[in-house]
């Protein structure tokens, strides 16, 4: 596993894969890595012949007030994953090497950012998209894995990639759950003991509402029901809404021409849950 701190060396590596006639797939992280991670690697390798993961924090994507500084960083265990993940190629650069200095160029995808995330995190899908576009340039990707998990930020790349042209496929990949459906995160390790055993709670309020959404049960109504129980559970949602799935708009009641979902996010003690499912 070849592992790349400057952009030379990465160009280098790439060019040499391409040369060989390889397909190459991105895995985008922060680090911190788990099997939600692996999963995605594992997804880039059945469709790729090669898999490069990026391991970079990225500032522009957290707001002042959020938790940049305590984001967990491990790279010693990331390497040791990434490598029985047998992944081939680790882009791993210095914010210098990001965002030189001089860097003036950022990307707005308005669309998928609006509302839910873009209100709760405002900016952070602009970050989000700059540094998802350099990442492609700088890999020149045929395929970006992306997870399910974090579900406006996979709309917004996508639409981001189509709308610039740029030749990658996005993959979406679906979310892996602990045992009692708590979706694996990098800060589900600031949860307290007594906070993990009640986290579960929103998948579970989750697929109740959606179940009641289905068998005809008001929207309003699951939605309110879903809210309250997050509540009456010490959770602190900062939305539960029904959405068109490309888009992100919200739905007042079901649709019958295309796919809808559930996003929500919930804060428990200091940290801030996000899940989505299909409805
Ligand atoms: N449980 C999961 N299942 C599938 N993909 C996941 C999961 N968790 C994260 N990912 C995906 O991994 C990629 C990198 O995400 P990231 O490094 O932010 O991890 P994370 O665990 O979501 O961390 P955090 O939520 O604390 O920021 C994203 O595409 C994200 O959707
Ligand atoms: C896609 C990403 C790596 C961009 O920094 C980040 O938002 C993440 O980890 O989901
Ligand atoms: N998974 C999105 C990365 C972030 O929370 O900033």
């Amino acid at each position: 596993m070849q592992i790349c701190r400057d952009l030379p060396s990465l160009r280098a590596a790439t060019a040499a894969l391409r040369a060989a006639g390889k397909r190459l797939a991105l895995v985008p992280t922060m680090g911190a890595l788990h099997e939600g991670h692996i999963s995605l690697v594992a997804a880039g390798r059945r469709v790729a012949d090669a898999v490069a993961a990026s391991i970079f924090v990225n500032p522009l994507q957290f707001n002042p007030n959020e938790d940049l500084s305590r984001y967990p960083r491990d790279e010693e265990g990331d390497l040791a994953k990434l490598r029985s993940a047998g992944c081939d190629l680790v882009w791993m650069p210095p914010v210098e090497a990001m965002y030189p200095p001089g860097s003036a160029t950022v990307i707005d995808v308005a669309g998928p950012s609006a509302g839910w995330e873009g209100d709760a995190r405002p900016g952070h899908f602009r970050g989000v998209a700059t540094v998802c576009c350099k990442l492609f340039q700088q890999s020149q990707a045929d395929v970006a894995a992306f997870g399910e998990k974090d579900w406006q930020q996979l709309q917004v790349v996508t639409r981001m990639a189509a709308d610039l042209d740029i030749p990658i496929r996005i993959l979406p990949v679906p979310t892996v759950r602990e045992a009692d459906g708590l979706a694996l995160s990098s800060r589900n390790r600031f949860l307290s003991p007594a906070e993990r055993a009640t986290a579960p709670v929103l998948f579970r309020t989750m697929t109740a509402a959606a179940g009641a959404i289905l068998r005809g049960t008001a929207v309003a109504s699951a939605l309110a029901e879903g809210d309250a129980t997050l509540r009456a559970a010490g959770l602190v949602p900062d939305y539960f809404a029904l959405v068109e799935a490309e888009t992100l708009k919200p739905l007042a009641a079901r649709r019958a021409d295309g796919p809808m979902r559930l996003v929500a996010a919930a804060r428990l003690g200091t940290v801030r849950l996000l899940d989505n499912i299909p409805v």
